[in-house]
């Protein structure tokens, strides 16, 4: 049986993975158990468990408040995560690791090819990139998956902020566009992979397939939850961080390499609702 370590264990993809692992042994770490910033212990659970497959869930996820806190994103999303890809190739155990559609500038009109210049708007989208450039100098063996606007029907996300909030009117922008992400659905590629690795190592897109704005995601879990509640579309929203203005990303070399068909928007919120009300 395949052993597989997870770090940030009660955050939201972790959450997800958790539960859609099958046939594995898995020892997940939350971040009081497993602190990845503490190299010593990152050493020690990994010597000790010996993993076929580190999945980083850990990861410093406040857009907003990272353009203040610089040194703590970059110590977590970067410093602690090349550390993990030293200990990783060390012990030969295979990386995954999640990265961000904020990797990119925006200034684009179609989706984003893997291989296309990168160019990050906020700090939380630079200390990301600077985390997957740090797995591929390390070069231990690695899958970096890109993945955007993850929700699920738990967490602090999008879609939970819209389920719960006693707000009866909404005003969302509809100025940015991008592929709401179901966590159900990363979670149960990575249960596909991890029994099916092509061993393919590299960097990859998984989103749900489509794009929409922001605005049109809320109106669409309004309607799915009958909240009836008031979404009106607005061109700005003032927040500490700038993000990207598109940020769709092109999923087909994942879908090749992994002989996978991601979901559409459409099923992974179907999916997110029917659990959300059940
Ligand atoms: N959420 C999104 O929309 C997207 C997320 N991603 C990426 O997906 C991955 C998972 O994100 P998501 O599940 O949403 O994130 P969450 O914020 O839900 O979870 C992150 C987890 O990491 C833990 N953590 C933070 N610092 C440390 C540390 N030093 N050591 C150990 N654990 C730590 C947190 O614990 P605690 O709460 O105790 O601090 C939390 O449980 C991340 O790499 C993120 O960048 C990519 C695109 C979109
Ligand atoms: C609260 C609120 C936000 N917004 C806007 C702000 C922002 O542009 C957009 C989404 O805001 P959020 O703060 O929920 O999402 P944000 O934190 O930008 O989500 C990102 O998280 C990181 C971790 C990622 O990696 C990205 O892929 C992406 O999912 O909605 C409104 O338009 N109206 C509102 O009332």
């Amino acid at each position: 049986m395949k052993k597989i370590l997870i770090t940030g264990a009660n955050g939201m993809l972790a959450t997800a993975i958790k539960n859609a692992l099958s046939g594995c042994e898995v020892y997940a770490f939350s971040s009081q158990e497993l602190d990845i910033t503490c190299s010593q212990s990152l050493h020690k659970n990994i010597a000790t468990i010996l993993p076929d497959y580190i999945i980083n869930c850990a990861a410093y996820t406040a857009v907003d408040l990272a353009e203040t806190e610089e040194e703590k994103a970059f110590k977590i999303n970067a410093l602690a995560v090349e550390k993990m890809a030293q200990i990783a190739e060390q012990y030969r155990a295979t990386l995954i690791h999640f990265s961000t559609d904020y990797v990119f500038d925006g200034n684009v009109s179609k989706p984003y090819a893997v291989d296309h210049p990168t160019r990050p708007v906020n700090i939380y989208g630079a200390s990301k990139l600077a985390g997957e450039k740090a797995i591929t100098q390390v070069n231990a063996k690695h899958y970096i998956f890109r993945i955007s606007w993850l929700y699920a029907p738990y967490g602090k996300n999008f879609f939970n902020w819209i389920a719960e909030t006693d707000l009866e009117e909404l005003s969302i922008v509809n100025t940015q566009t991008g592929s709401p992400t179901s966590a159900l659905d990363v979670a149960d590629f990575m249960n596909h992979l991890i029994h099916n690795d092509p061993k393919n190592y590299g960097t990859y897109h998984f989103t749900n397939q489509g794009e929409m704005t922001w605005y049109a995601f809320a109106k669409a879990i309004n309607q799915k939850l009958d909240l009836n509640k008031t979404i009106n579309p607005v061109a700005t929203f003032k927040t500490a961080a700038k993000r990207p203005t598109y940020s769709a990303m092109d999923c087909k070399k994942t879908e090749q390499v992994f002989n996978y068909l991601t979901p559409s928007i459409s099923d992974g919120l179907d999916r997110v609702v029917a659990r959300y009300k059940s």
